[in-house]
């Protein structure tokens, strides 16, 4: 079997979110390759958690509860969520999976409830950092891999309109040129991998060094790299400063942005300026970059701002797991 379904960004490409059908209900998650937990608002929250969310309805038909088992995770950001655990069939864009752990929630944070465009998150990491206990769950990808066409998943996220997910096929009509496949190291749960050098701006000129271990992580907004690169990359914007009260580098939203070329797999992909102007900041005319320094978070992660600009295969079918990029 394979899977195709439409991954819609949110306001500022903060995330994207893709429908899928659990029993007889659609939802609209994030689908999520830097965690690996399928978790959803569900009718078990108090209402005052919820602010418009869909909510899985546990005493469905088709759900049946995983007694005993119970889940809660907290990312990085602070924010988290937790609850209890069904087994139900989950169909993205095609690609079933009978009895798929979903994770029903009797808490979220803050974040997540304010975040009004997404009912929960699908993990797409390796089911090793799966957070449920007694027993670890399989992810979405792991429950169906055997029987997709090919054990494989891939990302194309767009920016101002719907990009896709595919299982179990690669869509030649989303990139150009040939895939460079890269080692994946999973041994942190994660799709980790080595970048090579990186230069600011198209003069291939400037400076560069290397970025080192790295994860794609589609559930990260932005792009988080080794500080050298991250100062290297404003000093070639005129007016960008780190602001402390805001959390990262900021500049005038009028500034104009460099591009940013990383060698993977000794190929240089190239992410456009315009991919590094997040947001407005609210204050000032100024924007919230989307490069910051990895500094505090310990992981350098290829977020959402990087994969934008590629289209990325998360590919199994080797055995030992690999990712592949293309541009796009
Ligand atoms: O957790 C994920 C992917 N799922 C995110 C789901 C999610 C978390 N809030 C959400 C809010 C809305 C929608 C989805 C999510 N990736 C990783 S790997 C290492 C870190 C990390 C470790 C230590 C310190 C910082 C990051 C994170 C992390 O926290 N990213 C989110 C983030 C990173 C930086 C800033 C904000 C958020």
């Amino acid at each position: 079997q394979t899977g195709t379904v439409a991954a819609n960004p949110e306001q500022y490409d903060q995330a994207y979110i893709c429908p899928v059908t659990i029993g007889s209900q659609t939802l609209h998650l994030d689908f999520d390759t830097g965690s690996s937990d399928l978790w959803v608002f569900s009718n078990l929250m108090p209402s005052s958690e919820v602010d418009g969310q869909t909510e899985f309805n546990t005493n469905s038909a088709g759900a049946t509860k995983k007694d005993g088992y119970t889940w809660s995770i907290s990312y990085g950001d602070g924010s988290g969520a937790s609850g209890v655990v069904y087994a139900d069939t989950v169909n993205v864009g095609g690609a079933t999976a009978t009895s798929q752990a979903v994770e029903a929630a009797t808490s979220v944070s803050s974040e997540f409830t304010s975040d009004t465009g997404s009912d929960g998150l699908l993990g797409l990491a390796f089911s090793s950092i799966n957070q449920v206990k007694p027993t670890p769950q399989t992810t979405f990808f792991d429950t169906v891999k055997s029987s997709l066409e090919a054990e494989l998943f891939t990302a194309d996220l767009q920016s101002n309109g719907p990009g896709s997910y595919t299982f179990g096929y690669i869509d030649s009509s989303k990139y150009t040129g040939s895939i460079t496949y890269t080692a994946v190291d999973n041994s942190q749960g994660f799709w980790g991998f080595t970048a090579g050098g990186y230069t600011v701006g198209g003069g291939g000129s400037n400076s560069t060094g290397t970025i080192g271990s790295a994860i794609a992580d589609t559930g990260t907004s932005l792009m988080y790299l080794p500080t050298a690169a991250v100062q290297s990359y404003y000093s070639q914007v005129s007016g960008s400063s780190y602001s402390s009260s805001q959390g990262g580098y900021i500049f005038p939203c009028s500034a104009s942005l460099p591009s940013l070329t990383v060698s993977i797999g000794g190929h240089g992909f190239v992410v456009p300026g315009s991919n590094f102007n997040y947001s407005p900041t609210g204050s000032g005319n100024t924007c919230f970059g989307g490069l910051q320094e990895n500094t505090g978070i310990g992981f350098t992660i290829f977020g959402d701002v990087f994969l934008r600009a590629v289209y990325a295969i998360f590919d199994e079918t080797q055995g030992s797991p690999r990712i592949g990029f293309a541009a796009q």
